[in-house]
């Protein structure tokens, strides 16, 4: 479980988080909408500890190892999606290559792992960037706006893959400004608005 309490940060005078509750449990998916600026991302940020708070509490209940996409990854693009996956994967010895082929196929990428990263499309750095997030199968994924660039089809299979790990007992957390179209697949909803949690 994940909880943060009374959490709020503060940056250059300004409070882009407002006394956040939150509590996440294991196997649960949570979507943060709201506006451009309301303070998704810093959320985000705040919860895999890539920023601390200025006051309150992010309490992990184990040391939850994390998958996050809050920007686009910069991949090597003159190398291919194979070599970049490869590579991403050497760091921490965590996967095998039958893995990584089993999300590149997962992401409909596999047929195209041996292409250069540069001449993929927007949609396939963005299914790239969601096959390394994914492939080490992660206890926590976060996920900062991924249904952007994606079509019909590939958001069928992100939201296979996010059904997928909530069945495995994993959290998912993701940001996203607009609708989403499988909103039965969150177990909560948060609205935000202006660093504060609404609903
Ligand atoms: N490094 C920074 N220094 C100062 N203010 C910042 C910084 N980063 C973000 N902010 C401000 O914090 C607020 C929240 O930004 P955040 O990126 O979390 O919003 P968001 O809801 O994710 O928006 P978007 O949908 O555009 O990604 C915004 O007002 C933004 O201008």
């Amino acid at each position: 479980m994940i909880k943060l309490k009374s959490v709020s940060k503060n940056i250059s005078g300004k409070d882009v988080l407002v006394d956040i509750d939150l509590l996440i449990e294991e196997g649960k998916c949570v979507l943060l909408r709201g506006h451009n600026g309301c303070g998704k991302t810093m959320l985000l940020r705040l919860i895999c500890g890539l920023i601390k708070p200025t006051q309150g509490e992010v309490f992990n209940e184990k040391d939850y190892r994390y998958g996050v996409i809050i920007e686009t990854p910069s991949f090597f693009l003159n190398e291919t999606a194979i070599y970049n996956l490869k590579f991403l994967a050497s760091i921490n010895k965590l996967i095998t290559e039958d893995t990584i082929n089993e999300y590149l196929k997962k992401l409909n990428l596999y047929d195209f792992k041996n292409k250069r990263v540069k001449t993929y499309s927007l949609g396939m750095k963005q299914r790239l960037a969601l096959c390394q997030a994914f492939m080490e199968e992660p206890d926590v994924i976060i996920l900062d706006e991924p249904f952007n660039a994606l079509d019909d089809e590939n958001l069928k299979i992100i939201y296979e893959l996010i059904d997928e790990f909530k069945q495995k007992g994993k959290m998912v957390i993701i940001a996203s400004h607009g609708e989403v179209q499988r909103s039965d697949l969150f177990d909560e909803i948060i609205q935000m608005n202006a660093g504060k949690i609404v609903i």
